[in-house]
Formats: C-alpha cells, sequence, structure tokens
C-alpha cells in the first residue's frame, strides 16, 4: 500500500530508460529490490516508493500529482503535455536536472534514394510518426501542409510498406534508420532523460528528501563526467602538461621520494582522457599515467 508521506518516484517499468532509471537511484545510496515485473518497490531505507509505468504515462501522473517525481524523456513530456504556441503557455510540471543518459533526437527522415532539396520538398508529402504533436507544431511553424499518419511503433517500416514518404522518429545511433534505408534531412526535436517534479505544496518532510536526492543525482552526474588522473612528470613540463589536461583543475602536486626533478600530480578532470593525450603526456616525459573513475562526488 501507498502511503501519502513518502515519496513518489515514477520511473519507466521497461525500456531505454529502464535501468539507467534504476540505477541512478541506487547510486543515489536509495536501497530498492526491484523484483522482475514488480510495478511498486519501496526503499527500505529513505521514505521513497517507486512507480514502475509506460513512460507515456509519467506526465500524466505527473500533472494529476499521483507521483512527486519522474524520470522521462524531454520527447514524451513535450508530446504528451504539448499546449500550441497560440494558447497561453501554461506550466504543468518543474524540470528538475537533465541527466544525460537517453540522449536521441526526434528526427525526419526519407528513403535514401528519394531527392532531398530543403523542408520545402516534403510540402504535402505523408509523414508517419509516433510524436503527431511535435511534428504538427515544426511544420505548421514552417507554414509547410503535410499529411499525418499515425503509428505507435515500427515507425521507419512506414515508407517500405507504402503507408507515407517521410517518418519523424528517434534517432540515436542511426542505425535503425541505415538498417531500413533511410536519411536523416532534418531534425525536430532534441531530448534527453530528465527528473520532473509536480506543481503544488509539497510538505516540508518529502521536500528535504527532494533536495537530499537532487544534491546526490547532481554528485553522480558530476562522478561520471569526472576523471581522477594520478601521474609522475618532470618539474620543468609541469606546465605543459596542465595545459594539456583540459578540465583539470589545481593538480595536487606531491614530491616523489628520492627524486629531486620529478613530481607526483593528482588531479580531478572534467574531460575525458583520450589515448591520444595519454601518448602526448608520455612523450613530455610523463609516467606512471592513470586515469580512474569517480565514484561519488560532492563539492
Ligand atoms: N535509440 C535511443 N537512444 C537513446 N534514447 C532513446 C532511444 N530511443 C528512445 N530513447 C529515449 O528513451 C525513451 C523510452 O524509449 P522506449 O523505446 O523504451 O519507449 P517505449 O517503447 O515507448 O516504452 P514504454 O513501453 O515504456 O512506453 C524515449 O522516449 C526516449 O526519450
Ligand atoms: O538510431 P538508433 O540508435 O538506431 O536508435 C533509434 C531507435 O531506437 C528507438 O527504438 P527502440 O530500439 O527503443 O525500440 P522501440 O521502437 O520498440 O521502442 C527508436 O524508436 C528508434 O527506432
Ligand atoms: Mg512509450
Amino acid at each position: 500500500m501507498l502511503e501519502k508521506n513518502r515519496l513518489r518516484i515514477a520511473l519507466q517499468k521497461s525500456g531505454r530508460l529502464s535501468s539507467e532509471s534504476y540505477n541512478l537511484l541506487i547510486k543515489c545510496g536509495i536501497k530498492i529490490n526491484f523484483q522482475h515485473n514488480q510495478l511498486i518497490a519501496f526503499a527500505e531505507n529513505m521514505p521513497i516508493d517507486i512507480l514502475c509505468v509506460r513512460d507515456d504515462d509519467i506526465p500524466g501522473l505527473i500533472v494529476d500529482k499521483v507521483v512527486d517525481l519522474g524520470i522521462v524523456g524531454e520527447n514524451v513530456l513535450e508530446e504528451k503535455l504539448f499546449i500550441k504556441d497560440n494558447v497561453k503557455k501554461k506550466k504543468f510540471y518543474n524540470l528538475l536536472i537533465r541527466l544525460d543518459f537517453g540522449i536521441c533526437r526526434l528526427s525526419l527522415a526519407i528513403p535514401k534514394n528519394s531527392a532531398y532539396y530543403g523542408l520545402d520538398s516534403l510540402k504535402n508529402k505523408r509523414i508517419a510518426s509516433s510524436y503527431p504533436n511535435l511534428v504538427t507544431q515544426f511544420f505548421y511553424k514552417k507554414s509547410i501542409p503535410f499529411k499525418l499518419c499515425i503509428l505507435n511503433g515500427s515507425v521507419e517500416v512506414a515508407p517500405r510498406a507504402g503507408l507515407a514518404d517521410v517518418i519523424c522518429d528517434l534517432v540515436s545511433t542511426g542505425t535503425t534508420l541505415e538498417a531500413n534505408d533511410l536519411k536523416e534531412v532534418q531534425t525536430v526535436f532534441n531530448s534527453q532523460a530528465c527528473v520532473i517534479c509536480r506543481l503544488g505544496h509539497i510538505e516540508n518532510s518529502k521536500q528535504i528528501i527532494i533536495n537530499k536526492l537532487m544534491n546526490r543525482i547532481n554528485g553522480v552526474i558530476k562522478a561520471r563526467e569526472s576523471k581522477y588522473i594520478m601521474l609522475h612528470a618532470p618539474i620543468s613540463k609541469l606546465n605543459e602538461i596542465i595545459s594539456l589536461l583540459h578540465g583539470a583543475e589545481n593538480p595536487t602536486i606531491l614530491k616523489l621520494a628520492g627524486e629531486k626533478n620529478r613530481v607526483a600530480m593528482h588531479m580531478v578532470s572534467s574531460e575525458t582522457v583520450f589515448w591520444e593525450t595519454m601518448e602526448k603526456l608520455k612523450s613530455l616525459g610523463a609516467s606512471s599515467i592513470l586515469v580512474l573513475p569517480i565514484e561519488k562526488m560532492l563539492e
């Protein structure tokens, strides 16, 4: 039974966002024992209940205040809570943080062998999509007429099946488009997973938990983006070495026992350290170069 005073969070039950959403909560220190096919899970060490639902239902659960927080793609949020531009914008939720996963774009694509000379070539074409609102808004703004064909899945097969001339669907690596002989011609909307919060009064005890969770999520994201770098370097090359490591701030310089001309450097870098950078560091005389992942980070 769900208790009113426990924070309720909606996650996608099974799909593209599920494992990263669950893992994020677990990395935030929430102890939850997820069972396969379980629709509700209770945290053991914090007053938090998790509702596992279809992602399409998350915006509605937030608007209806059934849950306090939700993790969902911005594409689904925009589509489900779409308001026409000429209607006064109404706020339905607060976006608390973008999560840097579920990164994709809603794009227009056409068969590879079709000619494309800009959006005008899509005039009056049949467009298959699961995102009727986003597609309609995009073409309305460009004053380009089109015919909509709504499909809830397998949109990429629509041109081959003779259902549509164009598709508007999510793209990430482009593999699905490639496999279906389609080419991407225009991005309509960029998206990633985010945490949203319901509007309205939130009890103090819940707000404290939300704040704690947001701080931890921030820490997890920062840690994911950062690396801990350790190396030994000749003192004469310190400046050149530091300038190679963009995003590394205030390195700690430590003496090396028995070494006069070399020191140890420790630093946190907010950027990926590529093999090429490591090779350049080595050519500057650096040695024992270690790049380590960071698990948690509080600044
Ligand atoms: N290829 C992709 N790469 C990265 N993120 C993606 C990709 N495809 C979809 N997403 C993101 O993940 C979300 C969920 O995608 P998924 O395919 O699991 O949805 P679904 O089939 O509608 O799931 P559900 O059964 O929950 O309704 C999308 O709304 C989008 O934000
Ligand atoms: O550009 P790509 O990396 O190939 O990704 C794009 C595909 O990913 C999503 O589908 P998903 O695989 O989640 O399956 P679904 O359509 O059944 O939800 C999306 O609907 C595309 O079909
Ligand atoms: Mg869905």
